[in-house]
């Protein structure tokens, strides 16, 4: 059984008794099997996060290019096919039945990604574990579309998931963009699946981003927040992630 003991970080990494899960531009993990410590260095993490279509993969498109960083953009194709079976769209077709099916492989998925072994010493991920369970798993429950004991079983596996193992963020890139701007660029991508979004779903999206990243009054937001306003077209949004890049690769909202 390994025991994982996340520690600090600036110039000498020593051991510590609690989790330090963010505020660092890289972390230290000792994992303890036996009677033995090893010691890992693991790569500093940046989520991208934001709305359905606000242009998070397009985004990590723009800095895949950048050396030193791997980008992870969400296992979408996953989530369309497990074994042959589609739960992004049976959730889209009856959210009731279907929803915890997609949210519980959806963490699984997210969970995988935030452990996964990369070479580059910067991660950059779209969204996280938490905006899963933060945004569309509350939504989903918030909108009576959840079965209570659905939301408690996702929250039970969530809860044993973040008190059990590391998972630091050191920045939240939030891309805020108006539902509306969403609504046009989901009917342009014209995802299947998507096709039945309605401006209200998109709405509900936003209203618990903006809760959760801007007033910080629903949940543990698990590391600073650079908001970057994603509404403008392509060029100009190169422009403002070139005005970011230097905050945005040292993990910095300052
Ligand atoms: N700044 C932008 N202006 C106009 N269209 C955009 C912009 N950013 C992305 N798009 C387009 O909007 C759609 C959704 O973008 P995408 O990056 O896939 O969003 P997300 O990953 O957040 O769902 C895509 O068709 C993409 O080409
Ligand atoms: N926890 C989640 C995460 C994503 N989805 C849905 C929303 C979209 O239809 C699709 C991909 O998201 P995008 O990258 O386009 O913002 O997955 C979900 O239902 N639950």
């Amino acid at each position: 059984m390994y025991m994982y003991i996340l520690c600090s970080i600036s110039s000498t990494a020593s051991l510590c008794n609690t989790c330090i899960t963010s505020h660092f531009n890289y972390a230290t993990l000792f994992t303890y099997s036996s009677h033995m410590y090893i010691l890992h260095t693991i790569p500093s993490t940046i989520c991208i996060e934001g709305n359905i279509a606000s242009g998070k993969t397009t985004c990590l498109e723009y800095f895949s290019k950048t050396s030193n960083i791997e980008v992870l953009t969400e296992p979408v194709s996953k989530w369309r096919n497990v074994r042959g079976h589609n739960p992004l769209g049976l959730m889209y077709q009856d959210p009731t039945r279907w929803g915890i099916t997609l949210q519980t492989y959806i963490q699984l998925t997210m969970l995988d990604q935030h452990l996964s072994t990369i070479s580059a010493p910067m991660r950059m991920m779209e969204r996280s574990i938490y905006s899963a369970k933060y945004i569309f798993v509350e939504n989903l429950y918030r909108s009576g579309k959840m079965p209570e004991v659905d939301f408690a079983v996702l929250s039970e596996w969530f809860e044993w998931i973040t008190q059990n193992i590391a998972i630091p963020v050191d920045l939240i890139v939030y891309l805020q963009s108006s539902p509306q701007t969403c609504h046009e660029r989901l009917k342009e991508r014209c995802r299947e699946e998507e096709k039945i979004i309605p401006l209200e779903y998109l709405e509900a999206i936003h209203q618990l981003y903006e809760d959760w990243l801007i007033k910080k009054t629903s949940f543990n937001v698990p590391a600073p927040v650079l908001v970057i306003s994603a509404d403008d077209d392509l060029q100009k949004m190169i422009l403002q992630y070139e005005e970011n890049r230097e905050k945005i690769l040292s993990g910095s909202n300052v």
